[in-house]
């Protein structure tokens, strides 16, 4: 019997310029454009495996080797009903097709990181289930076009649907149609670009980014003055400064925004706090760091963790500061940054350290240096599939 299945990665992406709060919750319909930078799925990434088959009774999921309800998550449903909705055109228009839309489905995915702890796992997790959808029923959809899924997934989500440099526009229809996600560069029109993810917390965190930030829509007057006053222009100078390879500017629109970001969560009734000490510490780390000239740019998401990027011939340097005061943070080098210089390099001549304490051992639990890189990756089932022979995973937690 011939096996209808698909496997794929997706990586996850760190906005430039936030998406925080929604006009309209169902269909994640977002109250400003946003801007993020997809990071490398070397390093992180969603992996899914997809079969449908006849001898499937109900739809299932297991989501890192635990069952998990389907019914009971409405966002994959609604990604569900879309693509198969999609898929039964394609049957109705040509009877050669098998008829996978009428088909139960088995889903398996697996982060290669912390779920739920800030570091974007529903982004890469729904562009990984959306894509892996749109490859079993061979979908003849583009990557904004399925962006548009993905959206009703996590509205972050639509924007792992491409590499590199990848704007959300907010659109206005009240049907969603025209919020979807577009390329404004590919990956390897900036390679020099890299990032450091700082790991100061791997935990489940407190408020969630979807009760968060509708608690800021509800609440918050500098909200709304961020909707229409800043980002429209900040979008703007933004992808200007990605087509110009102009990190200074880049740098300083992404602190200014990630520092807005957080102040529209302080002003938030009752205030919500992403940020803590470390994080705080890490600011003013950077900021002493750009004294003499920009050199390295920090953004934090919902939850503790700072992204740094930076171009490639400061990393080196940024890592020896962050050394210094968070001993004891395990590095991933992948990229072989400590390969290529035998020592570290001295902190900067005029670094004033008297900027942060030097904090305990593993205050920094994990330092990973990555870059911007490309959008979903089809991979062959037969070696890389989650999913047994009978359709159960491989692998159960
Ligand atoms: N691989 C996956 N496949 C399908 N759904 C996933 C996957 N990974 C995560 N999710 C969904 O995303 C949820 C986690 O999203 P949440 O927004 O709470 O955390 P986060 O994405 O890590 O943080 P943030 O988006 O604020 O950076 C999970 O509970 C699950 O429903
Ligand atoms: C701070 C952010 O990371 C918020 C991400 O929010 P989500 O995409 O996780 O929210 P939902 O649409 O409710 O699933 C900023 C960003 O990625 O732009």
């Amino acid at each position: 019997m011939t096996v209808f299945e698909a496997t794929c990665t997706a990586p996850v992406n760190i906005a430039v310029v936030k998406y925080w709060g929604k006009r309209d919750t169902s269909l994640i319909l977002p109250t400003n454009s946003s801007l993020s930078v997809t990071l490398s799925q070397d390093q992180l990434h969603s992996k899914t495996t997809i079969r449908a088959s006849a001898d499937f009774t109900s739809d299932r999921l297991w989501l890192n080797g635990i069952e998990e309800s389907i019914e009971k998550n409405k966002r994959l449903v609604a990604c569900l009903r879309e693509t198969r909705a999609l898929r039964a055109q394609i049957e109705e228009k040509d009877a050669s097709l098998p008829k996978l839309a009428s088909l139960k489905i088995h889903i398996c995915s697996e982060n290669n990181f912390p779920t739920a702890a800030g570091l974007a796992s529903s982004a890469s997790g729904y562009a990984c289930l959306v894509y892996t959808l749109s490859q079993l029923f061979q979908l003849p959809l583009d990557a904004s076009d399925l962006s548009i899924v993905a959206r009703q997934g996590s509205g972050s989500a639509c924007r792992s649907l491409f590499g590199g440099f990848v704007a959300w526009e907010m659109g206005e229809k009240a049907d969603g149609s025209d919020s979807k996600a577009v390329q404004i560069a590919p990956e390897t029109h900036w390679p020099d670009l890299q990032a450091m993810i700082c790991v100061v917390s791997d935990e489940k965190k407190g408020t969630s980014s979807t009760e968060g930030m509708q608690l800021t829509v509800k609440t918050s007057a500098l909200l709304q003055h961020r909707i229409k006053e800043v980002v429209p222009k900040r979008m703007e100078e933004m992808i200007a400064a990605i087509r110009n390879k102009d990190f200074p500017k880049f740098a300083e629109l992404t602190m200014q925004d990630s520092n807005q970001f957080h102040a529209v969560c302080l002003d938030t009734y009752p205030p919500i706090f992403y940020m803590n000490d470390i994080s705080r510490a890490i600011i003013r780390i950077i900021t002493e760091y750009n004294k003499d000239g920009v050199k390295a740019a920090y953004t934090f998401d919902a939850g503790p963790n700072a992204v740094i990027y930076a171009p490639e011939k400061n990393m080196a340097e940024i890592y020896a500061v962050l050394s210094h005061f968070f001993p004891g943070a395990t590095f991933d080098d992948s990229l072989g940054l400590l390969s290529k210089t035998s020592t570290l390099p001295p902190l900067p001549q005029n670094f004033d350290t008297r900027v942060s304490p030097v904090f305990a051992q593993g205050s920094v639990k994990q330092i990973l240096h990555t870059k911007a890189d490309n959008g979903p990756r089809v991979l062959d089932s037969a070696q890389h599939g989650l999913l047994n022979a009978e359709g159960l995973p491989k692998r159960l937690a």
